[in-house]
């Protein structure tokens, strides 16, 4: 079933545009209860989670050199080339985002500025439930490297057989990662969290995933771990004029819609041919589709929706927030000053989301369930801190010394004033 509204006023956006959600009541208490246990029983704990959750007997959780350089001999020359060709555009993309050190004399003699250090353990998280998201692995690796971190370790979940895809060890270690566990789902969070006899707990925590790897993102902030944003469920927004094209709507949507069951597409159309044509296409793609059924309930959990502007079809992305939004419409760029929150914006008729999600460069882990309201995806940013610096000369404490003392004083905090009254003093007597 396809759910469709028409022109809907304003005051029922919000209630329309609600995120579905598998697991709400439970999803905290089930997400605290695997942390407890791992924090208590490290490395068994894991193992025990990957049996009940993924099913499988995992006996070493590291994966060894052998296991690495036998997947490297399974991946194909041309999906080789294609990882190469996108990490190439991730890389350059990600390496221009390298601040430049910007001294600013604020007064005469008064000097600061800001210096970029890498964060130095990072954890990354590589979805593998459904799909092995070897891209992750290029999203992540790729700015943790520029970055300079010391020590990146990466978890993702295990196969069926034990094992972990080629493509996944092919790309991490083509990016300079070697340290992979067999972990996934909020096990591997709650490893990097507390550490265990087999796994370093990190400084921060990057990475999407479900519902329980986000769970568990957040509930790591609770022990003083960093995470980069939460990003969960894929989502898409598309908005369609009369020169969008159904066929890439349809597309579009579907290819965010086969994530995963609690993913969801929105559609808004301001033309009624074009929004009747993409409902026809959705319905034809997802027949064809291998993950079809998965496609299916998210289309279910969706919203197709006809508008009568562009101008209020923004609007109601605004409110929606949503991880990515797609203009299909015509003058696209004409548009981008008026959307406040998205993490990804796609421009016109051949740009599909997909590239971003694979090759044009832009990260993809982005955030969803309407954090793109107050989060930013990741970037190289989110993989440094900045440490702020600054130096006074003897002029510029003279020129600054006054108002120091005056704003502490009335703080109240003299020994903040005469940690500059001292200097100035001296100053005074060295003329
Ligand atoms: N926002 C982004 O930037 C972004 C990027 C890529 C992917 N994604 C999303 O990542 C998700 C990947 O999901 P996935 O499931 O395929 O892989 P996943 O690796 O995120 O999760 C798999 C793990 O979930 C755990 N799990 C499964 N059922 C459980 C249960 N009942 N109780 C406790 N734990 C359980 C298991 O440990 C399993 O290993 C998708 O929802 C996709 O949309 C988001
Ligand atoms: N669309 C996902 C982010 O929501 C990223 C991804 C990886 N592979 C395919 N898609
Ligand atoms: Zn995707």
């Amino acid at each position: 079933m396809i759910n469709i509204t028409k022109y809907p006023e304003s005051n029922i956006w919000e209630g329309l545009l609600e995120r579905p959600a598998l697991e709400k009541k439970n999803l905290r208490a089930t997400v605290q209860d695997i942390f407890l246990k791992v924090k208590n029983e490290g490395d068994a704990a894991l193992k025990d989670l990957s049996f009940k959750f993924d099913k499988v007997q995992i006996n070493n959780i590291l994966v060894s050199e052998a296991e690495i350089n036998f997947a490297i001999g399974q991946v194909s020359n041309e999906l080789k080339t294609a990882i190469l060709q996108a990490k190439e555009n991730i890389f350059r993309f990600h390496l221009a985002q390298k601040a430049e050190i910007n001294e600013i004399e604020t007064t005469e003699g008064v000097v600061c500025w800001r210096e970029s250090r890498a964060i130095e353990n990072v954890g990354l998280y590589i979805p593998g439930g459904t799909a092995p998201l070897f891209s992750t692995v290029l999203m992540l690796a790729v700015p943790a490297k520029i970055a300079d971190c010391k020590e990146i370790i990466l978890c993702t979940p295990p196969q069926k057989d034990g094992s972990i895809n080629p493509a996944i060890l092919y790309t991490a270690q083509l990016c300079g990662i070697t340290k992979i566990y067999k972990v996934g789902g909020a096990q591997a969070v709650a490893a990097f969290t507390f550490g265990t006899e087999t796994i370093l707990k990190v400084d921060k925590i990057f990475g999407p995933g479900n519902q329980y790897v986000t769970q568990a993102k957040q509930l790591a902030m609770e022990y003083n771990v960093a995470i980069d944003l939460p990003a969960g469920p894929s989502e898409v927004l598309v908005i369609a004029d009369k020169t969008a094209n159904p066929q890439f709507c349809a597309a579009d949507l579907l290819s965010q819609a086969e994530h995963g069951i609690d993913s969801q597409v929105i559609f808004i159309a301001t033309d009624e041919f074009i929004f009747n044509d993409t409902l026809k296409e959705i319905e034809k793609q997802l027949a064809e589709l291998p993950r079809n059924e998965i496609a299916k309930i998210a289309i279910e959990n969706s919203q197709f929706i006809l508008m009568k502007s562009i101008d209020e079809a923004i609007e109601m992305s605004n409110t929606y927030a949503p991880e990515h939004l797609i203009l299909s419409v015509d003058k696209p760029r004409n548009y981008i000053s008026r959307i406040r929150n998205a993490g990804s914006i796609f421009l016109g008729n051949y740009t599909p989301e997909s590239a971003g999600d694979y090759a044009s460069g832009t990260n993809h882990t982005l955030p969803t369930n309407g954090f793109a309201r107050n989060y930013s995806g990741v970037s190289l940013d989110s993989f440094v801190k900045k440490i702020t610096v600054q130096e006074i000369s003897k002029k510029g404490i003279q020129n600054i010394g006054k108002t120091i003392e005056l704003m502490a004083a009335a703080e109240g905090l003299d020994a903040h004033k005469n940690a500059v009254s001292l200097r100035l003093k001296f100053l005074d007597n060295e003329i």
